[in-house]
């Protein structure tokens, strides 16, 4: 799409703004009283029109917005008064209303629309000795004296010395000897047009109202009764959020429901580099910047200076006048806030101010608020719009922005009144709410309050019910040559039978300090598991668990679980089939990090007591839903909550899991990548067998500890699938039994995201992935896997995916295949 040239039209903007403002005020008020302004009949009751400059009474004075694609800002309320400028649909104004003729007109300041806090403003030399000055090298040359009387057009520049106005031509010293050279003149007026009826245009502008929500007996906000909306969407003020935007019509899922086009677009950070802009010495300081972020009980953590933010000062000083007005009225938070994103942007303001000769000019604050607006405002593609960047984020949204059009379109059915909300989260949707709302508090500066983050229970947490799948765990006495069965869980409780080596118990989901209550053939009684808790310990297990099969699940030396146990079974096969096999059984690798070390004890020191019994893997089996304002689980089959100390394990790991595969620790580029790799695709990126075998290890205790449904192994499950993607794609592998895992972990994928009710069908998340696999797998004869893909089949012909939030990451396992 093509994109609007801001630049050309400020040029002519500015120029015929210019002649206006240095023209005498008289000439305007000329105009104006010959157009009989007794006729006219203000908002707030003006019996007059007047243009004389102090007449803006605040109480008049009400906040628009412009609804018509753009509309001119002129010098008289009359259709052929001078054009002073253009303002875009969704620019925010401040003005009062008059009817001139029976048609509205409403007054703003020139100043606010046309240049804000950058405006250059009117100045009369009042004094002799005014000096127009230009730059030249390091310091300036005397260009000519300015007669007093003489009107200069231009803006205040502190940062030099000697308080200077800045103007087109060049520099002019604001005071001399301690007099005042140049005054400024008061504000200066312009007029808009409101309606366009007769034009057959409809409405331009359009009043912002409070929206109101109707929880406190309000009705919702409709269009004003004078001013009907012609458009499908109306910007309104919403509590706690600032603008936002709101549906006017019915949508249909599916349906365009507003398109913009971008007025600043940040440039790449290549495109920066080619300018030479950042010295050795720029780059240090600018690596130094960093403020601390801590929230909640959460380990700290800190807030870095970007290069983003960056690309974002230079692009900003570089940016037309009306570009860099339109970036400082989008919304942001104000400088006074504790946040450390705004210290971080304000350090950086000031570095580049203080080195960059881009940015030597702008006011550090101006520079500091624009690339917060920036990082606050900038959508996918590096642009910024003016209305689609007063869409407001749900983690539960209703329309969905595509890039390639720059347009959003509904998600569901979106009914009159309805506010419109976009995620401005991706794949973090995926992630659970304590997550996604720290990510938004850091990224965006607001605690979300979506119905998904303030909901009681958060699905993402869901964990499988031990003492549910206790009641069908199966066990079998090891120790031999058996032990008691016992009236009591003490080894001074009745003996109420010899069990043999081999015997197979049922358990009746009680256990007491290590102390089981079983049935066995001879009846029911108490069996003690583990020989190490006697004094003095055997350092044996009396009774294991068996999986369905009666095959043992645990070591019988320690009872740690096997991987025949069905919470690492799946990642055992994983991490066999795609490392090799020292890499499986290495116990600690040469060139562990201090992190891997970290995440290695957490693992070893999971207590046992937490992995799951067998029977919680088993399909349809009992799952426990986590209550956010507790913290606690609670199974909604036996009603039985979990363990308080799960609580701790579960962020454990999902810190852990959110380091391992959400953000995959990538290894250094290795050596040259040749061009046969290099047609592999642009994202191609390798990992580190050992980080590779402890996410597989990670993902083993995730699902041991807390179920399939947790959304830790659903991410892990998303790694697993490319990494056998990449595998199947570029490497070599037992093709047969890894696309099986494959198309396995997709189909868990698919069904777990359905059952969490999201905006986005599952589609959006998975189907690149299920098509991809479809494709590596489509001529494997073998019938598992024809059955396998038959599934996969029906599950993405019959979606409605619309955008690709979860792209494919091709994962190369380091070393796994060659570059020769
Ligand atoms: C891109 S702007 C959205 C439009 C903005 N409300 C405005 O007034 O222009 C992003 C900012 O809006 C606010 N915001 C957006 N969604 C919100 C939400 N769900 N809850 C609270 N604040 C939100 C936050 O201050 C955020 O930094």
């Amino acid at each position: 799409m093509e994109t609007f040239d801001w630049d050309a039209l400020e040029t002519e903007e500015l120029s015929q703004a210019t002649r206006a403002a240095v023209s005498p005020v008289a000439s305007v008020e000329a105009t104006a009283r010959s157009r009989s302004p007794s006729t006219g009949s203000g908002a707030a009751g003006a019996e007059e029109l007047s243009f004389n400059a102090g007449d803006f009474p605040e109480e008049d004075v009400r906040e628009w917005y412009v609804s018509y694609e753009r509309v001119a800002v002129r010098a008289s309320p009359q259709l052929e008064g001078e054009v002073l400028g253009v303002l875009a649909r969704g620019r925010v104004l401040r003005g009062i209303l008059y009817h001139w003729e029976t048609i509205p007109w409403l007054k703003v300041k020139l100043e606010d629309v046309n240049g804000g806090p950058l405006a250059a403003q009117e100045w009369r030399v009042e004094l002799p000795g005014a000096v127009l000055r230009r730059l030249h090298g390091t310091g300036t040359v005397e260009v000519k004296e300015l007669p007093v009387g003489s009107l200069l057009y231009g803006r205040p520049c502190e940062d030099s010395e000697t308080a200077q106005l800045k103007t087109r031509q060049g520099r002019v010293n604001r005071y001399e000897g301690g007099k005042e050279v140049l005054k400024r003149l008061p504000d200066r007026f312009a007029w808009i047009l409101v309606e366009a009826d007769h034009l057959g245009l409809g409405a331009l502008l359009q009043p912002l109202v409070d929206h109101c929500d109707g929880s406190d007996g309000n009705h919702v906000a409709e269009p004003s009764e004078n001013l009907k909306e012609t458009r499908a969407v109306q910007l309104r003020r919403v509590r706690d959020r600032g603008l936002g935007l709101f549906a006017m019509q019915k949508f249909e899922q599916g349906d365009c429901v507003l398109g913009d086009r971008p007025f600043f677009r940040r440039p790449s950070f290549a495109q920066l580099r080619q300018q030479k802009l950042f010295t050795k010495s720029f780059r240090e300081k600018f690596e130094q910047i960093k403020v601390p972020f801590t929230r909640g009980d959460e380990v700290q953590s800190h807030i870095y200076a970007s290069a983003s933010m960056l690309r974002s000062a230079v692009s900003f000083c570089g940016a037309s006048l009306m570009a860099q007005q339109m970036i400082l009225e989008l919304h942001h938070p104000p400088l006074s806030s504790e946040h450390p994103l705004v210290r971080v942007c304000g350090a950086v303001a000031k570095l580049c101010r203080a080195q960059l000769p881009a940015c030597r000019d702008m006011q550090e604050e101006l520079l500091q608020r624009a690339i917060l607006s920036i990082e606050m405002n900038m959508f996918v593609g590096e642009c910024c719009f003016l209305m689609l960047s007063r869409m407001n984020h749900s983690c539960f949204p209703n329309v969905v922005y595509m890039s390639d059009k720059k347009q959003f379109r509904a998600l569901r059915p979106i009914q009159r009144g309805e506010e419109l909300l976009h995620s401005y989260l991706g794949r973090e949707l995926l992630l659970p709410t304590e997550l996604r709302r720290r990510l938004l508090w850091r990224s965006k500066c607001f605690e979300c309050q979506c119905e998904r983050c303030v909901a009681q229970e958060d699905p993402m947490r869901t964990v499988a019910c031990s003492c549910c799948a206790e009641m069908k765990e199966k066990y079998q006495v090891v120790f031999d040559p058996g032990i008691w069965l016992r009236a009591d869980p003490s080894l001074q409780g009745k003996q109420l039978s010899f069990l043999t080596v081999g015997t197979g118990l049922q358990g009746k989901g009680v256990m007491k300090n290590n102390w089981l209550q079983v049935e066995a053939k001879v009846g029911c009684g108490w069996v003690l598991l583990d020989g190490r808790s006697l004094v003095p310990p055997l350092r044996h297990m009396l009774c294991v668990r068996v999986d369905a099969n009666g095959q043992p699940c645990c070591d019988s030396f320690d009872g740690s679980p096997l991987p025949t146990w069905p919470g690492r079974r799946l990642w055992h096969a994983a991490a066999s089939q795609l490392l090799p096999p020292d890499d499986v059984q290495t116990p600690v690798a040469d060139d562990e990090t201090e992190e891997e070390a970290f995440a290695r004890d957490v693992l070893n020191d999971l207590r046992l007591e937490h992995m799951l019994p067998c029977a919680a893997f088993e399909e349809g089996s009992a799952r426990c839903s986590f209550d956010v304002g507790t913290g606690t689980w609670q199974c909604g089959s036996c009603g039985q909550q979990a363990e308080a100390s799960l609580l701790a394990t579960e962020r454990l790991l999902g810190r852990l899991a959110e380091r391992t595969f959400f953000s995959p620790k990538m290894t250094p580029a290795l050596g040259n990548v040749s061009g046969a790799a290099m047609n592999m695709g642009a994202n191609l990126k390798m990992v580190k067998r050992l980080f590779v075998r402890q996410a597989f290890e990670l993902s083993g205790a995730c699902a041991g500890v807390l179920g399939h449904r947790h959304w830790s192994v659903q991410w892990a499950r998303l790694f697993l699938v490319d990494l056998v993607i990449s595998r199947l794609s570029y490497g070599t592998g037992k093709g047969r039994d890894l696309g099986l895992l494959m198309c396995q972990a997709l189909q868990e994928l698919w069904s777990w995201l359905k059952t969490l009710h999201l905006s986005h069908d599952p589609s959006c998340f998975l189907l690149t992935r299920t098509l991809e696999a479809q494709r590596l797998l489509g001529s494997d004869p073998d019938p598992d896997v024809r059955e396998q893909l038959q599934r996969l089949q029906a599950l993405s012909s019959s979606c409605t995916k619309q955008v690709d939030i979860l792209p494919l990451r091709p994962l190369i396992i380091d070393g796994s295949i060659s570059f020769q």
